[in-house]
């Protein structure tokens, strides 16, 4: 078990800023995981850990150990990636040790790794068989079982299932989760998949354009997101968000305006360099909106014609057009909004509903994206 560190390190490629002064330190044993946009640095960010790429400047350090000019092999570090890279005309034992093959180590404790990688995967059966018989699963167990051999301090996985079908991400997603907590590894893993992030991080990093727009616990960052990247990012479907504008600021709250709602009156806000009259953007999850009956005393409330019905077996999602109300960045596109029903929801495309929300579970953004809303409980067990 290592920590890793990031100090200041930034990466250019020619002319592109692939990595802005990002500060980062992983404590031993946890499991972090990477998201963000395609693009934004997550494989590079993998890559300069493991020594693949070089920096233009700062340091990586792992367990206090300057490595930032050590070889990849020498960082004790293995990486996992998307696709495979077995070596077909070898065996699954052959592609386990060969790792420890090429650093000269004795056979009976080649065989010994390989044995006790194989037991941790289940692949005992299949040791013997060349990756091409063996299935999509079994192959990403092989890469992993690679990794397993050479007892690194740090695991790297760079989308290491994003080649399997669902039902298979999802088995893996669990076993990766418990070689995790057998093993005890510091574990850094990429994806673009928020279920892979929300459900095996003990810690997420969002990252956006090279730099780090966020570090906490997955339920953390879902409910309080520190800016409007981070909220719009993390959740699928997306958080609903409206134009609105600050009518006026003071010590006690916030008073919003937004067309097709009624006025909102916000407390707890940081209306540090917030004015009147500034744009502010309003966020409600999908699951924080419930259709209602006029009068139920849930406030706002705003008329919306459904347009597509999805029945998630026990939710129920509901794309509706919420004209005249400004909504932008929503799953469904501007002037929509998604509602999360948690139930079965007998509504038909074309009804009218009226939809409203709690002012608890609104967001509200400043101008820079900034979100101004007080801290929301984490859900606990
Ligand atoms: N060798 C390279 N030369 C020039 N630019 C590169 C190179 N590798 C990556 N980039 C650029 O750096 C940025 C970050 O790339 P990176 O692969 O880290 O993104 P990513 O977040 O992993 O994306 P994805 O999710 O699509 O894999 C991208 O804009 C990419 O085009």
């Amino acid at each position: 078990m290592s920590s890793v560190e990031l100090r200041k390190v930034d990466k250019h490629y020619a002319g592109y800023h692939a990595l802005k002064t990002v500060d980062l330190k992983i404590e031993k044993g946890e499991f972090v995981v990477m998201v963000g946009p395609s693009g934004c640095g997550k494989s590079t960010l993998l890559k300069t850990i493991a020594g693949l790429e070089t920096i233009n400047s700062g340091q990586i350090v792992i367990n206090g150990r300057d490595v930032t000019r050590e070889e990849p092999g020498d960082r004790g570090i293995a990486m996992v990636f998307q696709s495979y890279a077995l070596y077909p005309h070898m065996t699954v034992a052959e592609n386990m040790g060969f790792g420890l093959r090429m650093a000269n180590r004795p056979k009976a404790e080649i065989d010994a790794a390989v044995k006790r990688a194989a037991q941790i995967l289940r692949l005992e059966e299949q040791l013997g068989k060349r990756p091409k018989q063996l299935s999509g699963g079994q192959r990403q167990r092989v890469a992993i079982g690679r990794a397993i051999t050479r007892s690194p301090e740090v695991f790297l996985f760079d989308e290491p299932l994003s080649n399997l079908d669902a039902a298979l991400r999802t088995q893996m997603r669990v076993e990766l989760s418990g070689l995790h907590t057998q093993l005890g590894s510091t574990m850094i893993y990429v994806t673009h998949d928020q279920v892979e992030a929300m459900t095996m991080a003990d810690r997420i990093v969002i990252l956006n354009k090279g730099r780090i727009e966020q570090i906490g616990s997955p339920l953390e960052l879902y409910a309080n997101p520190a800016n409007i990247f981070v909220a719009g990012f993390l959740g699928a479907p997306r958080m609903n968000f409206i134009e609105a504008k600050a009518v006026s600021v003071d010590a006690s709250g916030v008073s919003v305006a937004a067309a097709g709602l009624p006025a909102l009156s916000l407390g707890g806000i940081d209306v540090t360099g917030l004015s009147a009259g500034d744009a502010v953007t309003i966020g409600i999850r999908p699951e924080g909106l419930r259709v209602v009956e006029a009068g139920d005393g849930v406030m706002p409330v705003f008329s919306s014609q459904v347009r597509l019905v999805e029945q998630l077996g026990r939710d129920t999602v509901l794309y509706v057009d919420a004209s005249p109300l400004q909504t932008t960045n929503s799953d469904s596109g501007t002037g929509n909004f998604t509602l999360q029903l948690n139930k079965v929801s007998t509504v038909a495309v074309g009804a009218t509903l009226r939809a409203g929300f709690e002012t608890g579970d609104a967001y509200l953004f400043g101008p820079d994206g900034r979100t101004l809303t007080p801290r929301k409980p984490v859900a606990s067990t």
